[in-house]
């Protein structure tokens, strides 16, 4: 009997081989499609490539394949139970929506409802749906405010769809600037009337927005820095809403940082090359003084030597015998003499020179240190006198003022003579302010203040203490002079010609004043003045009256 090999069931069929051949690529492809959605599922498709790839045992083949079909069912167990959660989230989505979306978007919704009931099975169109609900959610939040009534948004929407329109917008003070609301002798206060809302958003927002101007104009800038504050200037006069304005101060602070920093940073750069130069200073002296020693060593050294010459010669006369050797001598060493002589010149002319130029330079660089500190003392100069200024009117500060009274004080005591102090109130500042904004109310502030600088003589000094109360100090002024003046200006405010919107608009104000006496201090005089203004409001206000 011939010796056949028994057929296996692969090789008996002249195709089952290949057939086997592309299922097992069929697999590895296969697993190879569901890698990297499971950790555990991962491990076990690298062992099933293996094993199809004849690279591991045929019962490892065996073991693996139950391990598997488990792995593959929980995996799809996990998957139906999350697409549910999905599903069910857009579901409570959709309905809540039904309330709010206007009627002509309602078909959108029913298509959005009939696309979750058909997939149910499948992930993909569940995203799409996602995307277009929420899209249809922002749209149905702002479809319901009519531009008449804004109510209130949700966060969501104001944290996606917000822009400067979309803000609760309620009319600002033409007065934004108040550069811009002078408007010369007609003095009319412009503005809107916000009455009875000073606390209201927009009215603060404006009036933050007023004093961050100020802050801008005043704020010195180092020029690279120039764009950056144009920028938020203009940022600043489009009007903001709150979280513009939150962003805005973020800026503005982080340039106000940068700035102080950059002075720090110059000011210890100047005083690092000020030391610089001071090291070079000291060393260019010990240069100097080396150099006058050095000299003084030399024209020693060449008095010295001259001596010896002249001893020499004294001796060589004494001891010659023969007179013409002595004259060839002398002439030898006169010559000598002359030479030595010509050398010192030159060498000591050279050091006087060196020092000459040394000390040139030394005298440059002091010069140069002296011009920079006097951009600096300047620089110091201004910022000083800037901090003692009111932005709102242009007088002195709280500060500012203090100092004068203090030195208009020391004078009064080391000199003697009259000194009136006192105390201006607008009255009823607080209803003008809730009539007509207090932007209104500034520019009221501004005009009483030009009033009292333009009415006060030269020597007099005008400031602003806090709030609508001015302190006026005149010097050389008796009560009765005093009075005089103070009330030509009561009447003058009271009858200037204030205007809101066309209508005029009253101002008053209260005066309290009083002369300094012997014993007296700054604190008792101000007080004096201070409580005959309270009594001039309890009077009627619009009126003058002297503490004694
Ligand atoms: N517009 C504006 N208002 C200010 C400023 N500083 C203070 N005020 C307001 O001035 C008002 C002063 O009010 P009160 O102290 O009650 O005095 P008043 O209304 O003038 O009343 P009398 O002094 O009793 O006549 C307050 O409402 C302050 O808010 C300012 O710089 N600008």
């Amino acid at each position: 009997m011939a010796d056949h090999p028994e057929a296996s069931p692969a090789s008996s069929d002249p195709s089952g081989g290949a057939r086997e051949e592309l299922f097992k690529r069929a697999l590895i492809r296969l697993s190879i499609a569901a890698e990297n959605i499971d950790p555990a599922l991962d491990q076990q498709l690298t062992q099933l490539r293996e094993a199809l790839r004849g690279t591991s045992a045929p019962e490892q083949f065996a073991k693996l394949l139950p391990k598997l079909e488990r792995s593959v069912l929980e995996l799809d167990d996990r998957r139906q139970n999350e697409l549910e959660r999905v599903r069910s989230a857009l579901h409570k989505l959709l309905n809540s929506l039904q309330s709010t979306l206007p009627e002509d978007r309602q078909p959108e919704l029913d298509s959005l409802r009939k696309i979750l009931s058909d997939s149910a099975r499948h992930a993909a169109p569940l995203i799409d749906l996602a995307a277009r609900s929420i899209e249809l959610f922002l749209a149905g939040d702002h479809g319901a405010a009519s531009p008449a009534v804004v109510r209130p948004r949700s966060l969501l929407s104001r944290l996606l769809r917000r822009s400067p329109s979309d803000t609760t917008t309620e009319e600002l003070p033409e007065a934004s600037n108040p550069e811009n609301t002078d408007s010369g002798d007609s003095r009319s206060v412009s503005g809107p009337i916000i009455a009875g809302e000073e606390q209201s958003y927009s009215q603060v927002a404006a009036h933050v927005e007023s004093i961050l101007l100020n802050l801008l104009d005043q704020l010195q800038v180092a020029s690279h820095e120039h764009g950056r504050r144009d920028r938020l200037r203009s940022r600043l006069a489009s009007g903001l809403n709150w979280y513009e304005l939150a962003a805005l101060l973020d800026d503005l602070s982080l340039m106000i940082l940068s700035n102080q920093n950059g002075r720090q940073d110059d000011f210890e750069e100047y005083l690092k090359q000020l030391n610089q130069r001071l090291a070079q200073f000291q060393h260019s002296l010990g240069d100097t003084h080396d150099a006058y020693r050095q000299s003084s060593n030399f024209e020693q050294q060449f008095e010295g030597m001259l001596r010896q010459q002249v001893a020499g010669l004294h001796a060589d006369v004494r001891d010659a015998v023969d007179l013409e050797a002595l004259k060839h001598t002398v002439e030898n060493k006169l010559e000598q003499l002359m030479e030595e002589v010509d050398q010192s010149r030159q060498l000591r002319q050279q050091h006087e020179l060196a020092v000459a130029s040394k000390l040139q330079g030394m005298v440059e660089r002091i010069q140069l240190m002296e011009t920079e500190a006097q951009t600096f003392r300047q620089h110091l100069d201004d910022q000083q006198r800037k901090a003692m200024l009111d932005n709102l009117t242009g007088l002195a500060n709280r500060a500012g003022l203090e100092k004068r009274m203090q030195e208009e004080f020391e004078r009064w005591q080391r000199y003697g003579g009259q000194l009136l102090l006192a105390v201006i109130d607008v009255d009823h500042f607080k209803q003008i302010n809730d009539s007509f904004g207090h932007l209104a109310g500034d520019k009221v502030l501004r005009l009483i203040a030009q009033q009292l600088s333009r009415r006060l003589r030269k020597s007099d000094f005008i400031g602003r203490f806090g709030g609508e109360e001015f302190v006026a100090l005149m010097p050389g002024t008796t009560p009765e002079q005093g009075h005089k003046v103070l009330d030509e200006i009561r009447q003058g405010i009271e009858n200037s010609p204030f205007h809101y919107k066309n209508e005029p608009v009253s101002v008053t104000i209260s005066i309290g004043y009083s002369a300094l006496h012997r014993g007296d201090s700054l604190e008792s005089v101000f007080e004096r003045s201070d409580q005959a203004m309270y009594q001039a409001k309890q009077q009627g206000r619009n009126q003058v009256v002297e503490g004694t």
